[in-house]
Formats: C-alpha cells, sequence, structure tokens
C-alpha cells in the first residue's frame, strides 16, 4: 500500500521563560509560557530519518531563552515577532514559524515582589462541636515572587549534595495558608481576611528570606502580631524553583545573565511547611480533623 506524509509541524512546547529587567532597583518581571512550531519541508526528517533541514526543538527553546534577553518582552506580541524571524532565518527549510505566548500577570507589591494576578482562592473550614466552635480561614494558590532579597547557603552537605550555594535568587512559591480564631463571634470576618492577606504580602515582600522556611515563619509571626484574635497559622508553601539559564554555550559575544533570563521548573519543587503558634492559646486539633495534609 502507498502511504505519503500529509501535514506536519514540530517544535518545543512551553519553555517557561522568566525574564526580570533589572537595571534599577525596581524591578520588572515577565513570566511566559513559549511554544514554538516549524512548519515547511520537512519531508526528508519523516521518510528517510535525514535530519539536515531540522533546526532541533532544543534550539527552539534555547533560542526563546536568548531571545527574552537579546530583545526583552516590551510586548509579548514584540517578542514573539523577534523570535519567530529568527526561527524562521535560522531554518530555510521552513516556511512558517508560529510562535505562542501566555504570559502569566503579576501585580506588584514591592520593588522586587510580586502577586499572581488573580489567582487566589479564599477558603474557610468550621466546625460546630456541642463543646466548642472552630473557624479556620485560610488561603490557596496565592502565588508571590521576590526577585532578590533571598539566599539560600550554609546548608548540611553529603556525597549526594550538587546544590551551589546562592547569594541571591529568585524566592517563588504558590501558598497555601490557614489560620484558627480564638472567637467566633462579633468578628469581622472580611476585614480579618482582608488584613491577614495584606500582611502575608507585606512581610514577604519585606523580609530579607535565607530560606523559605524563614520567610514562612516571619510570615506567621507577623500575622499573629498583628491579630491577637489569631491563634496558629500554617503554612504549605511548595518551593517553586527558577533556575539561571546558561547562556555561556551560545556562539554569541557578551550574551551574559545576570539574574535576568530564568526557566521556571513546575516540577520536583521543595515543599516546605509550618505552623506558627501563640504560645498562650491551648491546641484544638479537632478544628484541623477536616484538612488533609498539612493544612
Ligand atoms: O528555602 C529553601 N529551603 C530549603 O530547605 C531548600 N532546599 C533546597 O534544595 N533549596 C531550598 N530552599
Amino acid at each position: 500500500m502507498a502511504h505519503r506524509l500529509g501535514a506536519n509541524r514540530y517544535g518545543k512546547a512551553e519553555s517557561r521563560v522568566v525574564r526580570i529587567v533589572r537595571d534599577t532597583q525596581r524591578h520588572e518581571l515577565h513570566d511566559l509560557n513559549v511554544s514554538t512550531s516549524l512548519r515547511g519541508d520537512f519531508e526528508a526528517a519523516h521518510t528517510t530519518g535525514d535530519q539536515a533541514a531540522v533546526l532541533p526543538t532544543d534550539t527552539q527553546k534555547n533560542t526563546a531563552f536568548a531571545y527574552a534577553k537579546l530583545h526583552g518582552v516590551g510586548s509579548v506580541e514584540d517578542y514573539a515577532l523577534a523570535l519567530g524571524s529568527r526561527l524562521l532565518d535560522a531554518c530555510p527549510a521552513a516556511e512558517a514559524a508560529q510562535v505562542r505566548v501566555e504570559e502569566y500577570g503579576w501585580d506588584r507589591i514591592g520593588d522586587h515582589s510580586f502577586v499572581r494576578r488573580g489567582g487566589s482562592v479564599r477558603t474557610a473550614v468550621v466546625t460546630v462541636g456541642r463543646e466548642a466552635t472552630h473557624v479556620l480561614s485560610g488561603i490557596c494558590d496565592l502565588a508571590l515572587l521576590n526577585t532578590t532579597d533571598s539566599e539560600f547557603k550554609g546548608f548540611l552537605k553529603d556525597e549526594f549534595t550538587t546544590l551551589a550555594e546562592a547569594d541571591d535568587r529568585v524566592l517563588a512559591t504558590s501558598l497555601v495558608a490557614r489560620w484558627r480564631h480564638t472567637d467566633t463571634d462579633g468578628i469581622d470576618w472580611n476585614a480579618s481576611h482582608e488584613a491577614v492577606r495584606a500582611t502575608l504580602l507585606e512581610t514577604f515582600a519585606g523580609t530579607y528570606s535565607r530560606a523559605l522556611q524563614e520567610t514562612l515563619y516571619a510570615m506567621g509571626c507577623a500575622v499573629l502580631d498583628a491579630q491577637p484574635g489569631i491563634a496558629e497559622i500554617r503554612f504549605s508553601a511548595p518551593n517553586l524553583h527558577h533556575f539561571l539559564v546558561d547562556f555561556s554555550g551560545f556562539q554569541i559575544d557578551g550574551l551574559s545573565n545576570e539574574g535576568e533570563v530564568f526557566v521556571a521548573a513546575d516540577r520536583p519543587y521543595g515543599l516546605i511547611e509550618a505552623q506558627v503558634t501563640r504560645d498562650d492559646v491551648p491546641p484544638a486539633d479537632e478544628a484541623w480533623l477536616a484538612v488533609p495534609g498539612f493544612c
């Protein structure tokens, strides 16, 4: 039976390109999901195995990261136009290069601190018992990112440790937090929740971090300090790693990466969980029975 190759295209999907502009104290952040695809005469790659015309998907991905630096991301349209033109130039067999970009919006909460736009969800778990009633208020999917003022060093090392000490890294998390109220009467729940959220953001932005553990503890202490009616707060915080992209192998003079272009890894992630409690309030394990996981 005769066969022939029909429609085809190929590229690299979903490169998580994070571009930080740090020319001044007030950093800018662009958080992109970039997919590239080439179509054209790639018949031989399929039918004879000859890859001479194929610009590797790995190169397409590298170009996406390099263009975040070389061209910048003033707008995703401009960036995609520049990247698409480059890919078409670099691959003579291509008839067209398609670049798809999704940009995740972040709102500024400080010079180098951001909260993901529109993402977070407010939660409540109420347990009405015969002896006592408990209210856990909370928030989840609260994505926060600091472009600087975060280090991680001085950690325990063994034969399997390869992690380099970091003096200046991106710190990002998608926070789950729940906090328990001591009382349930006469509370303005909306105002209380808004105030906790504001304290969490302000403390994340304002704390120099030597580890996500230290940042969480600072956030917990700040909430308990600000609201005497809160007995304890628990956090579950993925450490969403951002790896500096290594431009040193590219044959382009002077292309440096001074903390400007990162790949955002979705997994694996560190998972940092902690509880901060007020000394003088008894625990209430029954309040947490319905809550799966750490919080
Ligand atoms: O803030 C951090 N805490 C850790 O425990 C840890 N472990 C790691 O590899 N990176 C980090 N970062």
